[in-house]
């Protein structure tokens, strides 16, 4: 296994240049640690970018993820292995703070992403007497395919007291307030929030510290709701990512949108052509969050043949019951001694899109685990997130199904839950959420 900075590599990581100062080049570390792992040519190079202020660019990061776009990263983009999410409540009742707000964070994403310290004085370059602008335990990391994804929540748009920050007229309808399902056992802590940020890396720490600084910079304006580690990703988001498995053992992902799925993506996750209150919304997405326990030790008893009978597929290679290899469709109506091949109360046969009117969604989910609960069981499960174009038809309907008819429900547990609208991808110069507050 390669390493780095003595820690281990998760795997498919490649070596990389490590983080920089923003607009400073190479910063002194870096510089060492370039030059240690036998970059004598790049140190040397850099030494002159260094005394000789931005005569030329500094060389690309490797393991960035492009932050602009007509998309918001962190949806499509191939899944990372390791997630910190967060959800904020805004303190502060004036709008152009909120503003202000997330145009810092912008930025701040902007440099994090590329692999760079935010600010200018970085972690260790600005006042002596001032808290350092970046926190710093991601300086010798690399960009490690950091992605930030922000979302908004319904009470960003209004509480009880009516409208917020002027935002009467752009709620959109789609952003509705979640159900109660049957069998949810949600924590007010661990549910709602105003706004989402959703930092996925190859690196835990560097997902950590994008959380980090976003919430360091937002101190007085907003703070902390509830927030989530994931430490495994429980989708494929490419055809070409092999699938990984869930702490039940399954592979899961396999029958996900990818992102090479243009016309799924465009019918099924991507807004588009909304009017009215949403239209700030086109090109971008809902995102359904929810916290699933899983009753691991249980599970862990009972026999492998109810366990594949729970999923309707096989432990080992994933393959429907019904026969063939991982990417067979199911086929439902094939018949076994005892009843369908695959049970119409599977997870899959309740979640297909055959059963849903056609509806798909794109799964982007991790493993999770809070230690344990002092009764000796793990407290473990999937912390699920879903991009939908609309949770009223791609989500509500599907887990009510679900909470009613999975025979896998018998052994999860909803502890947390949340909708979030995620806004179009940001433009050079521009903002994220700038289409809901200028246009
Ligand atoms: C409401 C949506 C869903 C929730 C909540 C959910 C929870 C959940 N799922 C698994 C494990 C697997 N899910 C699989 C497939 C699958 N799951 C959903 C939706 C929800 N899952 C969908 C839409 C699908 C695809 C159905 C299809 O088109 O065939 C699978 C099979 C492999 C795969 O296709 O990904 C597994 C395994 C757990 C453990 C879980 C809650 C903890
Ligand atoms: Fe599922």
């Amino acid at each position: 296994m390669s390493t780095h900075g003595g820690r281990p590599l998760p795997a498919g990581a490649q070596q990389e240049e490590p983080r920089r100062r923003k607009g400073k080049g190479l910063s002194r570390r870096s510089l060492f640690a370039a030059a240690g792992a036998g970059g004598v040519g790049l140190a040397a190079g850099a030494v002159v970018h260094a005394a000789y202020g931005s005569a030329r660019e500094p060389a690309p990061v490797a393991g960035v993820v492009p932050f602009h776009g007509e998309h918001q990263a962190g949806i499509t983009t191939d899944a990372q292995d390791r997630m910190h999410i967060a959800a904020f409540d805004v303190t502060t009742q004036d709008r152009d703070e909120l503003v202000a707000l997330l145009q810092e964070w912008t930025a701040a994403i902007e440099a994090m992403v590329q692999g760079q310290e935010i600010g200018e004085g970085g972690a260790t370059s600005g006042d002596y007497d001032a808290p350092p602008e970046d926190t710093g335990e991601a300086s010798d990391l690399t960009a490690s395919h950091l992605t930030v994804t922000v979302g908004f929540g319904r009470t960003l748009f209004q509480d009880d007291g009516g409208a917020r920050f002027g935002l009467e007229g752009r709620l959109p309808e789609a952003l509705i307030e979640l159900p109660h399902f049957p069998g949810d056992a949600l924590e007010e802590a661990r549910s709602g929030g105003d706004l989402v940020v959703q930092a996925c890396a190859d690196d835990p720490q560097v997902a950590v510290h994008a959380v980090r600084n976003l919430a360091r910079i937002a101190f007085g304006r907003a703070r902390v709701r509830w927030s989530q580690i994931g430490f495994g990703r429980t989708s494929s988001t490419s055809a070409a990512q092999a699938t990984p498995r869930n702490l039940f053992g399954f592979k899961d992902g396999t029958a996900n949108i990818k992102s090479q799925d243009a016309d799924d993506l465009a019918g099924h996750v991507w807004v588009s052509g909304a009017a009215g209150a949403g239209a700030w919304m086109n090109g971008g997405t809902y995102l359904v969050a929810r916290r699933i326990r899983m009753h691991i030790e249980t599970w862990d008893r009972s026999p492998l043949r109810e366990q594949e009978a729970f999923i309707g597929r096989t432990k080992r290679t994933g393959a429907p019951l019904s026969g063939g290899e991982e990417f067979t469709e199911p086929d439902f109506a094939l018949q076994g001694r005892g009843g369908p091949l695959v049970p119409a109360d599977s997870h899959v046969a309740v979640a297909h899109p055959s059963n849903n009117n056609g509806v798909r969604m794109l799964r982007r989910g991790f493993n999770y685990t809070d230690g344990s609960d002092g009764l000796g069981r793990l407290d473990a499960g999937l912390f699920f997130i879903a991009f939908v174009v609309d949770a009223r038809t791609h989500y509500v309907p599907m887990q009510t199904a679900m909470a009613k008819h999975d025979a896998l429900s018998e052994y999860l547990r909803h502890t947390g839950s949340g909708l979030f609208a995620v806004p179009p991808g940001v433009q050079p110069g521009g903002y994220i959420g700038q289409t809901l507050f200028e246009v």
